[in-house]
Formats: C-alpha cells, structure tokens, sequence
C-alpha cells in the first residue's frame, strides 16, 4: 500500500494515527470548536483531505462513544469519500444531526474512517424471472 498524502488544514488539530495491533480504524478530529442546539445540523470539519490511493474509498463513520458524548448522530449514518475528492479544497467534514444542545471542542475525536477496495465494475441484466427460491420477502423469516 503507498503512503497516502493528507494536508492539514491547521496545526491545532493532534495528527492521525494508525494504532497497529488495536484497531485498524483511524479516529478523526474536528478543527474547529462547534456549538450546536438541540434539532440543529451543521457540517463538521474534520481539517484534513486526502489523496486516497486510486482504486480506494474511505469510509466515515461516528466513533462508539460519539453519541453518548456528544448526542450527535452522523446524518448519512455512513460518509463515502471518493479517491477523486483530492483537491486543496476537499476538506473531509461529518454531517451531523444534535439531539441535545452540544460543544464539541476543537480536537475532540468524533468519528472514524478506514480505506476499502472500489467494488469492482458492474452491469445490470434486466430478467422477468431471476429464476431461484424465493424466500417470501423482506421481514418473512420465522413468520408463518
Ligand atoms: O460524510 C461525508 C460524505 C462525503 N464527503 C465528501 C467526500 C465525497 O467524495 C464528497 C461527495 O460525497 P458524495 O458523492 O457521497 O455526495 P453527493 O451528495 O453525491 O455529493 P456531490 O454532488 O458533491 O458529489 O463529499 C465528506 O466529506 N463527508
């Protein structure tokens, strides 16, 4: 795997950091302190782009504890950054939903991402009958 380019978008922020043996999901931080009201949602930045090596997603997603600390809930449950979002102004940011009136302080680590394989390339074969058992549509298991 190449070394990956990241730019920082301000120095107050603690650098990643890949933690070997722990989990291979890295935290991220927001850069800047945010306040929220209950109801509200803002764009979080998270200070930082990437060059993802070609061939590579990132996936976001909020930390375990995000919730409990904070009451905020990542808007698109799970953010999808495109190896093509690379540009100087391609911040990585967390859209973010406040159940309660919050500040998050600048640094707090509030989500986390890991890298993914693109899935490979796909075609669609439009057929009347897909020609298996069907097992009787969504939600049918264990009822009668
Ligand atoms: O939680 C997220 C999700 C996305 N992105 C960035 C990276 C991604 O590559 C870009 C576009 O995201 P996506 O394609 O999922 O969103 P869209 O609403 O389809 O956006 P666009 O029309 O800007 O392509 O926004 C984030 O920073 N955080």
């Amino acid at each position: 795997m190449p070394e990956i380019k990241i730019k920082y978008f301000t120095e107050e922020i603690d650098k990643l950091e890949y933690i070997d043996g722990k989990s291979d999901w890295i935290d991220l931080r927001a850069s800047e302190t945010i306040t929220m009201k209950a109801g509200e949602f803002k764009l979080i930045p998270l200070g930082i782009a990437m060059e993802l090596p070609k061939g590579y997603e990132a996936h976001v997603v909020p930390r375990s504890s995000t919730f409990k600390n904070y009451g905020i809930l990542q808007a698109n449950s799970c953010g999808i950054i495109d190896c093509t979002y690379c540009g100087d102004e391609d911040m990585w940011r967390m859209p973010a939903y406040a159940t309660r009136d919050v500040t998050i302080q600048k640094n707090d680590r509030i989500c986390q991402f890991r890298i993914m394989e693109n899935q490979p390339k796909i075609t669609f074969n439009q057929v009347e009958s897909l020609g298996n058992v069907s097992r009787g549509g969504f939600g049918s298991t264990g009822k009668q």
